[in-house]
Parts: C-alpha cells; sequence; structure tokens
C-alpha cells in the first residue's frame, strides 16, 4: 500500500528547540543538515552546514526554523524563493512589516508556505477560528518565573532576584511586546497574527517569583462567543525562557506532513 514519505528536514538553530524537535522525531523523518550559529557540542559534524545556500543544496522538503528573530531576517527569504516551505518558532519578527511583507512575497515566488507554529501557546486554533466570525478583543498575558526575564528589557525594570510577589512590567499591545521582547514574547505575536493583528491585541508581560511554569493566559471575544485559554507550560529541560511545548508544536507539523490522518 502506498503511503506518504516522511519529509526530509533541514533545521536552523541548533538550541534547546532544535535539539527536543530531534529528540521527539527519534529518527521518525530523515535530518538532513543543521544551520546554526553557534553550534553546540555534540553536534554531528556530518549534519553541520556553514550556510543557507549548503542547507538547500541537502535536498531537504521543509526547512524548519528553531533559532531567533535575526536567523528568519537572514535566511527566510531565500528558503522560500527557493520553493522551500519554512517553518518558524520565532513568528514575533513578523511585527516587522516590512520583514513580513518580504516573506509574503517570497512565499509567494516560491510556490511554498510560511508556516507558523503554535508553539508555547494552546487555543491558536480556535482563536484563528473565531477571527472568521468576527472578533471585538483579544487579549494575553504571558507570565513566567522572575528569573527567566533574566537576559531581557525587563532587567532594567525590575530587580528579578529581588521579588517577592507577581511583577507588570509591560503592558501595551503585541508589536511592543514581540519586538521589545523577542526571546519571550512570540506567543504574544502568534496570537497577533491569528487575532485581531499586532496594533489591536492588549498584551501584559509579568515576572512571577511564585511559579515554576511558564503561564500562558488568552482571553478573546466575539461573535463566536467567549474564550478563556490558560495554561502552564513546562519549561525546557534546556532552556527556561522557553516552554516544552513549543518543540513539539513542530514535531506535530512534522507528523502531519506524512501521517493518514492529520489533527
Ligand atoms: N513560538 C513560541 O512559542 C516560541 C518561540 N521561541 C523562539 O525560538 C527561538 C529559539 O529558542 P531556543 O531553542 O530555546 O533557544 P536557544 O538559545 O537554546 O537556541 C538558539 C539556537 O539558534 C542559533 N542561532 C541563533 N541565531 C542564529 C542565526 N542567525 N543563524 C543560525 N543560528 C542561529 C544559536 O546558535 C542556537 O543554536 C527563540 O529565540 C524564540 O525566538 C521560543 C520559545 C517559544
Ligand atoms: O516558551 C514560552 O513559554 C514562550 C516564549 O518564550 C515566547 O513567547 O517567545
Amino acid at each position: 500500500m502506498a503511503s506518504i514519505a516522511p519529509p526530509r528536514i533541514g533545521l536552523i538553530g541548533d538550541g534547546g528547540i532544535s535539539r527536543a524537535v530531534r529528540k521527539a522525531l527519534g529518527g521518525a523523518a530523515p535530518i538532513v543538515g543543521i544551520l546554526a550559529r553557534c553550534p553546540r557540542e555534540g553536534l554531528d559534524e556530518a549534519l553541520r552546514v556553514e550556510t543557507v545556500a549548503d542547507l538547500l543544496a541537502r535536498a531537504p522538503d521543509v526547512i524548519v526554523e528553531c533559532a531567533g528573530h535575526e536567523a528568519v531576517r537572514a535566511y527566510g527569504a531565500d528558503v522560500l524563493r527557493a520553493g522551500l516551505s519554512l517553518m518558524i518558532v520565532s513568528t514575533g519578527a513578523l511585527a516587522d512589516p516590512a520583514l513580513a511583507e518580504t516573506l509574503s512575497a517570497a512565499a509567494e515566488e516560491g510556490g511554498v508556505q510560511l508556516v507558523l507554529a503554535s508553539g508555547a501557546m494552546a487555543g491558536i486554533e480556535g482563536l484563528s477560528a473565531a477571527r472568521l466570525g468576527g472578533l471585538e478583543r483579544v487579549r494575553y498575558t504571558g507570565r513566567k518565573p522572575a528569573l527567566a526575564w533574566r537576559g531581557t528589557p525587563a532587567e532594567d525594570l525590575l530587580d528579578l532576584a529581588a521579588l517577592i510577589e507577581p511583577a507588570v512590567f509591560f503592558r501595551g499591545d503585541a508589536r511592543e511586546a514581540a519586538l521589545t521582547y523577542p526571546k519571550n514574547s512570540n506567543v504574544a505575536a502568534t496570537v497577533a497574527l491569528a487575532g485581531i493583528g499586532f496594533d489591536r491585541t492588549e498584551v501584559e508581560l509579568v515576572a512571577d517569583p511564585t511559579i515554576a511554569t511558564n503561564v500562558h493566559e488568552l482571553s478573546f471575544e466575539g461573535a463566536d462567543g467567549s474564550f478563556e485559554v490558560r495554561i502552564a507550560g513546562a519549561p525546557s529541560a534546556a532552556n527556561p525562557k522557553t516552554s516544552a511545548l513549543t518543540a513539539h508544536s513542530i514535531v506535530r507539523l512534522l507528523h502531519g506532513m506524512a501521517a493518514p490522518i492529520v489533527i
């Protein structure tokens, strides 16, 4: 009986998400190359490539970005123009309207799609469906353990190590959140892209010393009803800024490319 061959995968990034993707795939689909700025120890030299052209030369069926906004900016258009679908987790890169336009044009030119993973959040498909009915208001709160905000501009606003209760340090729209906190506000961007856009999506970011998980709260209202989604995502073992669910949202998409039944 005929079956769909698993996709040949090219990865961008060799950090926490990339490694978790490879672990969860467990050989179910071949990784043909990995492009990373600072590869970690233990990366198989046979997989390592230096440039996006080298990655494309390995004839992948799909490229998966798990490296950050800069990687989307640096390689996204080249990948799409070359006629390869690109899955990204660094969705906040699209908060830059010029880059979003360039990527959209490149995808059309290449005849392929830029696919945004749902990442660390649940409920994105419901939000995206409710958009068709008409949305009035979308709110998102990103709440992480205080120290998960180290290395971000939150450090200039709060003494993270001394916090004893939750502190809201950002209130604004999803565009500002995504551009100011590129490693921590991709969910805000994904919510914006699925719902009512970067400028109308209301965002709060919270440093919370009382929690050990990454808590994401989403509420939206419109013609299809009122919805509330709250998740407490386990941080990934490799990077406490990143929820474990993020890598699995990519693997889910990759499995879907070859599965006889897709959900
Ligand atoms: N959509 C979502 O819900 C989420 C998205 N993210 C995004 O995923 C990104 C990666 O997360 P982690 O794997 O936890 O980070 P990490 O810091 O563990 O790994 C990042 C990897 O990307 C590589 N890299 C960075 N810039 C690069 C470039 N320009 N070219 C090639 N390689 C480059 C680094 O060398 C490293 O191997 C985050 O920066 C964030 O943008 C993270 C968490 C959730
Ligand atoms: O992994 C998470 O919990 C969310 C995250 O970093 C992001 O939105 O960029």
